[in-house]
């Protein structure tokens, strides 16, 4: 099966399509790990050894070749571990990457109102950590299948091969330390729970006092607030000594539970060094079972952790399999060039109220960029969002002769391209904002909207993260990485809705001479309530009274009142700056 064939829904199709990378996961993981037990054996050998030259039995230059292989089998195995984690490292990355790019795919073709009534941003924010989540938690049981599942077997067989009675009985106390925490577990979420309802409970209180500080202060209750604030204090520093208390008594028992273990090693594997055990051992023999026991006893406290890691990826699993889902590539046709945009008739609204404006026509071809402008709520937004058919318009919009509002929704996110007054970035980097898991080079665009010497300057430049929606940019910032998004991913119809509107006029025209050069196969529809650069566009839309005129710029000046006003008034007050 290809690829691309493989289901996006199902987490096997992520572990499949990664094989070869696991392939060569396996090879190092597994000798990685039989390495392992080859230190316990070297350390064995070597006591043995000191044993042999102190009764004058063996030279010194035995122990030196033996420390010798030592140093190298360890540099091996570190060597193998190096090569196994660079490889994981790699599997996770090409495994967030593929979630994302599906994740992407199927957000960008949702339904624009249900995203906008959710906030586009936090959805994304939110599915985003959750394919974090789950690719940390596919590398953490990659890792730990190799790091704790191949090394338990391993030391387990090298302890079952030394004498099998006492490997029995010496793992026997184990599982009773897991046992244990897991019964403790309650307590300690419990306790863990109630710790951080007080913290919350606390950080709240603190908000409370330092936003409210005045109000409290001009009304005479800052006493009140204070000894309310000790309360809470009080109540946190309580729930903080009891989590903490259960956290941190519980390892040391269970690791004295599993250590029983090795008490028993030291009585019975006492007694095979002496002859009278189980087996014979030799003291190289007995050194090298103690270390392996040791050694798995350790690893073992581990495998909890690979179940939280797991449980915590299924969790997220769970929460983004719905949205991962293929999505069928745009048809051909609709990703193809327009030549017209035609509007005859057009009336917008929303249902129950009066129609905002009716009668809008006007004829617009590939490469002109036509202005929308007009009062406050006269209609400006509402008319970008028709050629998103979210509500059902009057008349008619034909791209080529191609009804809009007959069109499936795919074919529409082929052609119409929109940016909202809103510029809902998520909390990912630059680079995954402006090419939303496409390839391609983003400073292309961020150059395009006068971006690109911010982000150079930026410490991490394009890995820079932007923070949920968009927080640790500036408002225009935001505004120009929205835009390149939009510019980055062309189409022939391009919705603008106030683009400019956090940025200064210097910077607003050279963006738009940009928008003139890449969007010469689209057509742009310009929201603006800024009118500076009306008089280079093909043509002006003014929507006033529920009516729509359309002309020149100078055929609008000539013939329309408060166009011609709003226009002069700006002009004035921009000498005046
Ligand atoms: N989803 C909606 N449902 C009902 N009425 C709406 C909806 N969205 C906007 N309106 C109303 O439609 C009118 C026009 O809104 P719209 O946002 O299109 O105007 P605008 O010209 O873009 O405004 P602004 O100048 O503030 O940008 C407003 O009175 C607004 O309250």
């Amino acid at each position: 099966m290809s690829k691309r064939q493989l289901p996006p829904d199902r987490v096997s199709s992520y572990f499949r399509a990664e094989s070869g990378v696991l392939a060569v996961i396996t090879v190092t993981g597994l000798l990685y790990n039989i390495g392992l037990v080859a230190g316990p054996w070297f350390e064995g050998q070597m006591t043995e050894t000191l044993a042999r030259i102190l009764l004058g039995e063996n030279s010194f230059s035995v122990m030196v070749s033996l420390a010798a292989g030592y140093i190298a089998v360890i540099a091996a195995v570190q060597g193998l571990r190096f090569l196994k984690r660079f490889y994981v490292r790699r599997f996770a990355n090409k495994v967030n990457r593929r979630m994302k790019r599906v994740l992407y795919g199927a957000l960008v073709r949702s339904d624009r109102g249900d995203l906008e009534r959710q906030g586009a941003g936090t959805v994304l924010t939110k599915a985003i950590s959750d394919v974090d989540d789950c690719a940390e938690g596919m590398r953490k049981f990659t890792t730990e299948v190799f790091d704790t599942g191949v090394a338990l077997a391993a030391y387990a067989g090298m302890l079952l091969w030394y004498d099998w009675r006492l490997a029995l009985l010496s793992m026997a106390f184990l599982p009773g330390s897991y046992a244990l925490a897991e019964r403790m577990k309650r307590p300690v979420q419990r306790t863990g729970a109630a710790f951080k309802e007080q913290a919350g409970v606390l950080n709240a209180a603190t908000m409370d006092r330092a936003v409210n500080a005045l109000t409290y202060r001009v009304f005479g209750r800052e006493e009140e607030r204070r000894a309310a604030y000790e309360e809470h204090l009080t109540a946190y520093e309580h729930a903080a000594v009891k989590a903490n208390l259960w956290t941190a008594s519980l390892p040391p028992l269970y690791r004295v539970l599993s250590m029983i273990g090795a008490a028993l090693i030291l009585y019975f594997g006492g007694k095979n060094v002496l002859g009278t055990g189980w087996t014979v051992w030799s003291i190289a023999k007995f050194t090298t079972f103690l270390a392996c026991f040791t050694k798995l006893a350790t690893k073992s406290s581990k495998a909890a952790k690979l179940f939280n890691a797991v449980h915590k990826a299924q969790v997220s699993w769970k929460r983004i399999q719905p949205l991962m889902r293929e999505i069928p590539a745009v048809p051909a046709v609709s990703a193809g060039r327009v030549e017209r945009l035609e509007i005859r008739d057009l009336t917008c609204g929303y249902p129950g109220d009066a129609p905002l404006f009716s009668g809008l026509d006007l004829t617009a071809c590939r490469g002109q960029i036509i202005g929308v402008t007009g009062p406050v709520a006269c209609g400006k937004s509402t008319l970008g969002k028709a050629f998103l058919c979210e509500q059902p318009y009057g008349g008619s919009i034909r791209l080529d002769g191609r009804e809009l509002a007959e069109l499936s929704p795919w074919e529409l996110t082929g052609l119409v391209g929109y940016l909202g007054h809103d510029p809902e970035l998520f909390s990912g980097t630059i680079l995954e904002n402006v090419l939303l898991g496409d390839t391609g080079d983003p400073m292309d665009y961020l150059r395009a909207v006068c971006l690109d010497g911010e982000v150079a300057a930026m410490t991490e430049g394009l890995e820079t993260r932007v923070g949920t929606g968009g927080v640790r940019l500036s408002g225009g910032q935001a505004q120009r990485l929205a835009l390149a998004r939009t510019l980055a991913h062309q189409r022939p119809l391009l919705i603008l809705d106030d683009p400019f509107s956090a940025l200064d006029r210097a910077t607003e025209t050279e963006i738009f001479a940009h928008l003139r050069r890449l969007a010469a196969d689209s057509v742009v529809i310009l929201i603006s309530h800024r009118l500076y650069l009306f008089p280079e566009l093909d043509r002006v839309i003014w929507l006033e009274n529920g009516e729509a005129k359309v002309g020149t710029h100078e055929e609008l000046v000539g013939n329309t009142p408060d166009y011609a006003a709003q226009f002069d008034a700006q002009r004035e007050e921009n000498s005046h700056e």
